[in-house]
């Protein structure tokens, strides 16, 4: 079954809050799909030695891995971590998340740069294309524990926008024509 994506509305509540217009306006796989956004499913109690996983890292050349524990107790710079996360920004890689345990939103924007919340719980494997403008945040429950995947040596370093001159954003904006 496919994580759940909907269009978020302009109130400015709390930024853990679902978000849903009323009535709601989801997205599927396939909408999220053409945006460049991919969804696998696994079974995360397993994640030390799931054949599953191991076969999407070995696909998709994912050689990096470690895992962000996000909470009050567990981060460090919490609050200020938050903050940044939740800054509109890009990357010059894709972002590759793993839900371990508790849950998130990541947002992304669509082709119109309409915000689009995509709902992540254990499980949940998402890869943002890079160039696209995302951001995350906890939801209501304040937690939640990750694996973060890469491409040999990490790069995390953001981009806040505007950042609509980087060949990266150029190269993502032409991959969505036709799409
Ligand atoms: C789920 S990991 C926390 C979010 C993050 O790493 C990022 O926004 O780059
Ligand atoms: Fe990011």
């Amino acid at each position: 079954m496919g994580i759940e994506a909907w269009y978020m509305d302009s109130s400015d509540e709390d930024q853990r809050k679902p978000h849903k217009l009323n009535p709601n306006q989801p997205l599927s796989m396939e909408d999220l799909q053409k945006l460049g956004v991919y969804h696998w499913k696994l079974n995360a109690d397993i994640y030390e030695s799931d054949p599953e996983l191991e076969k999407i890292r070995k696909e998709q050349g994912y050689s990096y891995m470690d895992i962000i524990t996000i909470h009050k107790d567990t981060l460090p710079n919490y609050e200020d971590k938050l903050k940044m996360f939740f800054e509109e920004h890009l990357h010059l890689d894709d972002e590759i998340r793993y839900i371990l345990d508790g849950q998130a939103y990541f947002d992304v924007r669509d082709k119109e740069d309409r915000w689009i919340r995509i709902s992540m719980s254990k499980g949940d494997l998402i890869t943002l294309p890079a160039g696209i403008y995302h951001r995350f945040t906890l939801d209501e429950t304040n937690y939640t524990k990750a694996m973060r995947l890469f491409v040999g040596e990490p790069v995390w370093k953001a981009y806040n926008r505007p950042a609509d001159d980087f060949d990266i954003r150029k190269k993502y904006l032409a991959s969505l024509q036709g799409s």
